[in-house]
């Protein structure tokens, strides 16, 4: 699978009674490819995985596969046996997008054997997911080096917070064919600008087009267009995280007409009126 372009880690739509709309599921990713997206992910951050049973999980999985695309399938937790499971229990062809074990914080060095367990038990490729506003456990650059070495994983979405010195050396270090997708929507253009492969953007449903030309624009060296695509994309990103995603994306794409509900389950709440509004005036 080529790590490289725009990922749309999708939404899990529910109907009027609460349950999974699978048909609405499969129209988003749908449209989002026929857009231009490289690829999905199930069971991101985006997907509410928390709050999914584990057949709701299935299910989800099982429409994203049948769409053909480049798949990524979100898998997390603080058990490394529990996780190593999990991904080994994937089907061939997919990517396993594993989080850095959240709440637990156990160390640099008890990240690097939780993903060199996960790794050796997966047959499919491993891409650490690395978002410590959310795991609570940090990387220095150091430890990010020795997770890009370890063999099995392929890549690295990213998503800890504003860009620094870390994020080139990663960019610049990580051995050959390694991938690093951005994961904080807000500064996907210079992270692309600095040579990232792609993102993982949960904002790229609404504008998926637009998303994809910017990607397209710092690949072909456009720097004027993507300098300005990627202003206008960063406030249009800032305001669908105005509120705990994936709220305010789904209240959006329910006032598309894209998703029967703007529903999201808790300790999630719907978005305010005037987030969705706020978005929407910026699309
Ligand atoms: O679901 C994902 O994958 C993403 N989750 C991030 C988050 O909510 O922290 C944001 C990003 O757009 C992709």
């Amino acid at each position: 699978m080529e790590l490289s372009g725009i990922f749309v880690p999708l939404v899990t739509p529910f109907d009027e009674s609460g349950a999974v709309d699978t048909a609405a599921l499969r129209r988003l990713g749908e449209s989002v490819l026929e857009a231009g997206a490289a690829g999905l992910v199930a069971l991101g951050t985006t997907g509410e995985p928390a709050t999914l049973s584990p057949a709701e999980r299935a299910e989800v999985v099982s429409v994203c596969r049948s769409l053909g695309a480049p798949l990524l399938v979100g898998v997390g937790g603080s058990a490394t046996a529990a996780c190593a499971a999990e991904v080994a229990a994937l089907p061939a062809g997919v990517a396993a997008m594993v989080v850095v074990p959240p709440y637990t914080r156990p160390g640099e060095a008890g990240v690097l054997a939780h993903f060199r367990a996960v790794a050796a038990a997966s047959a499919v490729p491993v891409v650490v997911y690395h978002v410590p506003y959310r795991t609570g456990q940090a990387l220095s650059l150091a430890a990010l080096l020795q997770l890009a070495a370890i063999p099995g994983v392929a890549g690295m979405k990213l998503a800890d917070g504003p860009l620094g010195p870390d994020t080139l050396a990663l960019l610049a270090g990580a051995p050959e064919g390694f991938a690093v997708l951005g994961g904080d929507d807000a500064v996907i253009s210079p992270l692309l600008a600095l040579g990232a492969h792609g993102g993982i953007l949960a904002s790229a449903h609404v504008s998926t087009a637009s998303y994809v030309a910017l990607f397209d624009a710092w690949r072909a060296g456009d720097v004027a267009a993507a300098r300005k695509l990627g202003a206008r994309l960063a406030a249009l990103s800032t305001a669908l995280f105005a509120e705990p995603n994936p709220a305010v994306t789904k209240a959006v794409l329910h006032a598309q007409g894209r998703i029967a509900t703007p529903a999201v389950r808790l300790p999630l709440l719907a978005a305010s009126e005037a987030a969705r509004d706020a978005a929407l005036a910026l699309l």
